[in-house]
């Protein structure tokens, strides 16, 4: 069976005392490609932050590799949501994936030749190596969301977590990310958030449905059960998650909503 990388034991977290996770417990074993989904405001890029060590639950813990997320920071990386804040800066697509090197406990002169190398590899393994000398400003979103994959994957990660990667890009851009990231994950374990059920429907191995309190399923199909929880419905209305997947069909639900 393979080694647990993440884990959550009766995890409680609220902002300002409002909660926004109850008790999640969950394992997430090496290897796993992990789909988190979930309604607006369910909790998911909170708990993203709290496998990060960047926020610190209110009772309860969250280990990985067995540590406090911040112990282990060198060996995961994250594509946040949103990243395209400080695009006008003017700056090239290798600089900032080369950025994915800036370390705690840096060694001077930065970038080394080794910086420089790991840069160029993880461009060239996002597929973006023609674009190195371009600024970041001046990409498509889909350029752009790969070229922060690369640079996530710089520093050599274990664990690589991505926040909505996909959002902003076309239908085509998303299936091609997805591909790549099941490349990724013959390597890598992948903690994905994400609305998309297109997601899900070819290319994760389990899926963590999120609201409030965390269901872990070590299978990608959805039961209708399962949707009614995470996404209760009016009878009679479409099915939010029928909204959210655009009209693709999608082998992991089975029928639900207004299917049934
Ligand atoms: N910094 C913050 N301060 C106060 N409340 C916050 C903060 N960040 C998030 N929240 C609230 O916590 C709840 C969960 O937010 P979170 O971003 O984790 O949800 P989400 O499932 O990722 O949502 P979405 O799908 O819309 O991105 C929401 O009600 C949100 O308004």
């Amino acid at each position: 069976m393979a080694d647990i990388v993440i884990e959550a034991r009766h995890l409680f977290f609220a902002y300002n005392g409002q909660k926004v996770l109850e008790d999640v417990s969950f394992k997430i074993p090496a290897g796993d490609f992990v789909a988190v989904i979930g309604p607006n405001g369910g909790g998911k890029t909170t708990l993203l932050k709290l496998m990060l060590g960047l926020l610190t639950p209110t009772r309860g813990e969250v280990r990985v590799f067995g540590r406090p997320p911040r112990e282990v920071s060198p060996r995961v990386g994250y594509v946040p949501q949103h990243v395209e804040t400080h695009l006008h800066f003017p700056i090239t697509v290798r600089d900032v994936v080369m950025m994915g090197r800036l370390q705690p406990g840096l060694k001077w002169p930065w970038p080394s030749r080794a910086d420089r190398a790991a840069a160029a590899q993880a461009l060239a393994r996002m597929g973006v190596d023609h674009l190195a000398q371009r600024r970041i400003s001046d990409l498509s979103g889909g350029q752009r969301q790969r070229v922060f994959i690369a640079r996530a994957l710089c520093a050599r990660p274990e664990i690589l977590f991505l926040d909505e990667p996909t959002a902003g890009i076309d239908p085509q851009g998303q299936v091609d990310l997805y591909c790549l990231l099941e490349q990724l994950n013959a390597e890598l374990t992948i903690v994905l958030v994400s609305h998309d059920m297109l997601a899900l429907s070819t290319h994760v191995k389990s899926v963590a449905c999120v609201n409030r309190r965390l269901h872990y399923h070590d299978h990608p199909e959805l039961t209708h059960d399962m949707m009614e929880t995470m996404y209760p419905h009016t009878p009679g209305e479409a099915c939010p998650v029928e909204l959210v997947a655009h009209g693709v069909p999608h082998r992991v639900l089975k029928p639900h909503g207004n299917d049934s």
